[in-house]
């Protein structure tokens, strides 16, 4: 692959448009019977790693491809074979289609706007003849082929041979890791990998990244259909609150998301608020447990996404969060989900929450016929806030006999612990003042980070906990959280 002496966009971030000589190896054949000419064309390393790689591997090599240069992605990108050990990316690899001696992905070339099939000698030329366009990506020599393909092209008469043809692209027909690479210094992480929220896209860039930003941004705006605002984390987040702090690099600046996520509808604004389209699973997990007629008490509610869903599945919810944002938005999607009924919002301090509204209406709820969950979705600081609990609902009588079954706690905290199950166990067991051990489920929620894994414990709150007679004191916790910290972990 050759670049045109103009074919690079400009560097301030601009893009002018880039047009690249694409030496494409093409399937050449008859239209009827199909026969083809494959030829392998040569294959610049950088551009096509993945062929090389194929190859060395064919032969009992190490792949002989640099690494995947990402700098911070879930898995390796396209056209990136992983090397345990070697790549910079902390990636769990998933072995690629030719690690796992499966098929190789589709080998024909499939870029925006290019036709796969071409006329031979362009408008009016030979009839007889249609040009296939493989992808240089996957298809190095007739050997690059599948068993699949290699049996569907003889069974067609296709002699397997490969012919050049030279493609023209421009910036339409590029993807973003190749319009990155080709504008970013060398050596540069060409990361375009973004999590994405409605029509924003964020990104969390490093330092050495940053003088490119605007660039990345646009960038990925343009390679998107539907992203129409790109922002950058900063590496700090709002403890309190759980929002990111942000800078906009591309686009209009519009941060009211709209999203799905179990079905459910939601609306916010994504810089005042938290949302994490990676909680999707564990919100569907956690409402998959309840029945219609349980109610539901949510004390870090966010903007809805247990309490929409467990409302709409038939439950009365209490939902509470200390952000005044959030407080409006979970208002805003009970209406947009048409829940408003079944749930009431409070703005409280979590444990003001637990030792008010919640303690008010327990007792009533107890005697009720459906089940009552807790759920604490606040991973840094939820587990210290169970000590609101102790003595709740103590007296001198205890435990009347008509209270029914005990509520069902689903409390979250991080851990980097190397038995994190335990870990948590351990800490809840110290802030409820009962050993839980034996008494609860624990369930791994997501690896956050390295070392850093989210975690659900889940336990029926112990009676001599709800009932016993020393109660935490009502108000402030005893040592008052701090009201900002930073965080390693950007995504929680
Ligand atoms: C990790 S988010 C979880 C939100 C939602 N439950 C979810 O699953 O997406 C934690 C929420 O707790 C709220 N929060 C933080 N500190 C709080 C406190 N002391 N009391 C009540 N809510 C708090 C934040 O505003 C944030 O919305």
């Amino acid at each position: 692959m050759e670049y045109l002496p103009n074919s690079y966009p400009c560097e301030d971030s601009k893009l002018c448009e880039p047009s690249l000589l694409v030496p494409a190896p093409v399937l050449w054949g008859p239209e009827a019977s199909g026969s083809t000419v494959l030829q392998c064309p040569p294959l610049p390393g950088s551009l096509c790693p993945r062929a090389h790689a194929r190859g060395a591997e064919r032969a009992g090599a190490r792949p002989v491809h640099p690494p995947c240069r990402g700098a911070r992605h879930d898995k390796p990108g396209p056209g990136c074979v992983h090397v345990e050990g070697e790549c910079p990316c902390a990636a769990r690899a998933e072995a690629s289609p030719q690690q796992a001696g499966e098929e190789p992905e589709e080998v024909s070339l499939q870029r925006p706007g290019v036709k796969r099939v071409v006329e031979v000698g362009g408008d009016g030329g030979d009839a007889e003849h249609r040009l296939l366009l493989l992808d240089p990506t996957s298809v190095s020599s007739p050997g690059s082929f599948g068993r699949t393909e290699t049996e569907a092209l003889e069974k067609s008469g296709v002699p397997l041979e490969l012919q050049h043809y030279e493609l023209q692209l421009t910036y339409e027909n590029l993807k973003s890791e190749e319009v990155l690479r080709a504008v970013l210094p060398e050596g540069q992480d060409v990361t375009s990998g973004f999590s994405r929220v409605g029509h924003i896209a964020h990104l969390n860039l490093r330092e050495h990244q940053l003088p490119y930003r605007s660039l990345v941004g646009q960038v990925i705006m343009d390679k998107n259909p539907g992203v129409t605002c790109v922002v950058n984390k900063t590496n700090t987040i709002d403890s309190t609150y759980r929002n990111f702090q942000m800078e906009l690099l591309a686009g209009d600046g519009n941060m009211v998301a709209k999203v799905r996520e179990n079905g459910m509808a939601y609306e916010f604004d994504f810089s005042q608020v938290y949302w994490n389209p990676r909680l999707s699973t564990e919100h569907e997990r956690v409402v998959a447990l309840l029945r219609p007629g349980d109610v539901v008490l949510d004390v870090f509610a966010g903007v809805g996404p247990f309490a929409v869903p467990a409302a709409r599945r038939g439950c009365s919810v209490l939902a509470n969060d200390l952000n005044p944002e959030s407080h409006r938005w979970l208002l805003h999607n009970c209406k947009l989900n048409r829940v408003e009924g079944r749930v009431r919002a409070f703005n409280l301090d979590g444990r003001a929450f637990i030792r008010g509204p919640l303690r008010d209406e327990l007792p009533a709820l107890l005697g009720g016929t459906g089940a009552v969950h807790v759920v604490m979705n606040l991973p840094a600081l939820a587990l210290d806030f169970l000590d609101a609990f102790r003595g709740l609902l103590g007296g001198p009588r205890g435990r009347p006999p008509s209270a029914g079954s005990l509520p069902r706690v689903h409390c979250y905290g991080f851990s980097k612990q190397e038995d994190p199950g335990r870990d948590v166990t351990d800490r809840a067991s110290a802030s409820l003042g009962a050993p839980l051990e034996g008494r609860c489920s624990v369930h791994l929620v997501r690896n956050v980070a390295p070392n850093k894994e989210m975690m659900c414990v889940s336990f029926t709150l112990p009676e001599e906990v709800l009932y016993s007679g020393h109660g935490a004191e009502d108000g402030a916790p005893e040592e008052p959280a701090p009201k900002r910290q930073k965080c390693e972990d950007t995504t929680d």
